[in-house]
Formats: structure tokens, sequence, C-alpha cells
């Protein structure tokens, strides 16, 4: 079992039970309230008011992106829009067709249906959502062997909104039976702003502008972090100072939580001080690097690599993982000076003929 448990990291992009609960009363209900995200807002507002124009069900939708930053709102909102309601469930929970033909026979006209993980489906029921999804319908299959029969069931029309974290994943087939996708992604410091200062509002929490700025740098892109980033400061100041969240307050409780300045934590912070103490930079193994950490391999590559790949503080290569130039800095350390095969006239010999031709 991995030492490093990501539900107890305050910096985590997936959901835990207090999460769930508390993301349900801060979720925004329309798509005025929704932050961010402008061309998927824009885009998505004009599939719905056409549909409403034409007094139709929406196309299929499909959100891709990284958790945490709005799918599931939005396919509430999607929702909420069309005053319809929503079904919500996810790939995994889809096991076999029978799942999901239970599932699609019992949608009401107009109905939303909000598949999470859509690329964790099995395929047996992702081939019986082609069918569903372009001509609702769906043929249940009665019996086994050659007495089985194919019983065809009308449905009424309903709007998938699918999600998921991998787009590239999924097979052409069901991508193209989509009407329009949404790509979301991370959210700019000046937004998150604005989310932490609409959850406090919604919580009741004082808290100044640069007391939402200090947090909204450290939550990683990410709403869902920084709603998490935002409960925690303030049972911090709460309960050591009067409950008003400033930048100070906001800095020394995320301190207690081992966030950093620039959203790292423990983890992160071990990967890449082990990068560079013991392998002077790299290039190093995977699972060498996962055993100096004592994580497994699969830790340091899903949960801690992809946040450092994005914030240019390390790179993959085929020789290994490295760290940049500004990991060294951000860790206050200072490189090993550049062994000789890499000093800049060796690279000049490398170059000097292409460039002169
Ligand atoms: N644009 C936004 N404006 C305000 N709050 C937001 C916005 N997007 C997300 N949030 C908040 O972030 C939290 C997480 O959002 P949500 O559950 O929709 O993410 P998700 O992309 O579906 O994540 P996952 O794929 O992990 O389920 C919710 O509490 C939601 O209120």
């Amino acid at each position: 079992m991995s030492p490093y448990d990501e539900t107890t990291s305050a910096v985590s992009s997936s959901a835990d039970g207090e999460d769930r609960a508390v993301e349900a009363a801060l979720r925004p209900k329309d798509l005025g309230e929704f932050i961010g995200q402008e061309r998927v807002r824009e885009q998505l507002s004009l599939v719905l008011q056409a549909a409403r124009h034409r007094a139709a069900t929406p196309d299929h939708v499909l959100l891709s992106g990284p958790p945490g930053l709005g799918k599931t709102t939005l396919s509430m909102i999607i929702a909420a829009e069309m005053n319809a309601p929503i079904r919500i469930t996810s790939g995994p929970a889809i096991q076999h067709a029978g799942d999901l033909a239970a599932i699609l026979s019992s949608l009401t006209e107009g109905e939303v249906l909000f598949l999470d993980e859509i690329h964790r489906m099995s395929r047996p029921a992702e081939e019986m959502l082609y069918m569903a999804m372009e001509d609702f319908r769906v043929d249940v299959i009665v019996g086994k062997g050659p007495g089985a029969t194919a019983i065809p069931l009308e449905l009424p029309p309903f709007t998938l909104v699918g999600a998921t974290t991998r787009a590239g994943l999924l097979p052409p087939p069901l991508r193209d039976r989509f009407g329009f996708t949404g790509h979301m992604e991370f959210y700019a410091p000046v937004e998150l702003e604005r989310v932490i200062h609409r959850s406090a509002r919604l919580l009741d929490v004082r808290i100044d502008t640069a007391g939402a700025a200090e947090i909204a740098g450290r939550s990683r892109g990410t709403p869902r972090i920084a709603n998490r980033l935002l409960r925690r400061v303030r049972d911090f100041a709460q309960v050591r100072h009067d409950g008003e969240v400033t930048r100070e307050i906001a800095a020394a409780a995320l301190g207690v939580y081992e966030v950093d300045e620039r959203g790292l934590d423990r983890l992160d912070r071990a990967v890449l001080q082990a990068l560079l103490k013991l392998f002077g930079g790299g290039p190093v193994g995977l699972s060498t690097l996962a055993v100096a950490v004592g994580e497994e391999s699969e830790t340091v590559e899903e949960v801690a690599e992809p946040f450092l790949v994005r914030e240019g503080l390390l790179a993959r290569t085929p020789r290994g993982r490295i760290a940049t130039a500004a990991a060294w800095q951000h860790l206050g350390l200072t490189p090993p000076p550049a062994p000789p095969h890499t000093s800049l006239p060796a690279q000049q010999d490398l170059f000097g003929d292409a460039a002169e031709g």
C-alpha cells in the first residue's frame, strides 16, 4: 500500500466525502453563475438557446478535461437551463449492457443523462449506447445462445452528457455521436479568486482580496481545490484568529497543510527533492525515483507528475525524469555545473554545420 493517501492531501483534485456534501451547496446553478471557461460557456449557451427555440432536446454533449474543473456542475446546469430532470451515473458503474438498458429505458422525455468517466464503460454497453444516442432505440437481448432474441425498445429523446478526463481514449464512433464537445481548461488565478469570493459568501466566511489571491495561487487552476483550501483556511482562521481570512492567515494556514505558494504538496516536493538532491536533477527512471520517495511508481506518475510537468518543474524524457532550471529555483538549490559533453562549445560544434548550411 502506498503511504501517500490522496484523500488526506489538501490539493488532491478528486472529491472526498466531505467535498461532495459541500460541493453540492457551492455549485453554480446556471450558466450566468458559472465562472470562467468563456468559450465552452458561450458555445453551450448557443446550443441550449437554439434547442429551447426549437422546443427540442439539445444534442448530446461531451465535456473533457481534468478532474474538478466543473464537468458535473455544467451537466446539472444543462438540465436546469432546459428545465429537465437529470440522472447521474458513471462508466465504471455500467459493467453490463443490461445496466445501461435499465437506465435508458427508464428515462423520461428530455431528461439529461450524465455519464461521468464515460471512457471506462464496458464495450457491450458502449455499443448499446451508439444506437441509443443516434436512433433513440436499444435492442434488449432476451435469452442466451441460438434462442436469444433482440427486442427493440423505443426511447424518448434525451440528452447524454458524457464527461471524460481522457477524450483521446474514446473510440471515434462514440466521440462522433456527440453534437458538441466542450474542452475544459485549467482556470486562471483571477477566475479562481472569483470562485473563492463566491464560495466564501455562500459559506459565510469573511475574506479580503489578498487572502483570496493567496488561496487562488495555490489551487492548481482547479475550482475543487480552491474550495477545499478555502475550507481549510476558514478552519484555521476561526480556531486561531477572529475568523477573517487575510493573506497572512491564508499563507499560515496552508503552511500547516503543507501546500506551498505554488500549490505543491508534500509528495510533489518529495519527488522534486529526491530528483535534485539524490540524482543531481536526473535523468532517473520512474521506478528508481518512486523507491527514493517510498511510493508506488503509479502514485508518482499519476498523482505528482502531471502537475509538476504542467508547472514546468519536471520533464519526462526517453532517458528518464529530469528536473528543469525552475525546479532548482523553486526549492532554493543550486544546480551542479553542466557536465563537459553538454557545455556550450560542444553544442556549438554539434549544431555548427546545420547553422552554417
Ligand atoms: N466555473 C465554476 N464556477 C464556480 N464553481 C465551480 C466552477 N467549476 C467548478 N466549480 C466548483 O468546483 C467543484 C467541483 O466541480 P465539479 O464536481 O463539477 O467538477 P468535475 O469536473 O465534475 O470533477 P470530477 O470529474 O472529478 O467529478 C464544485 O463544488 C463546483 O461548485
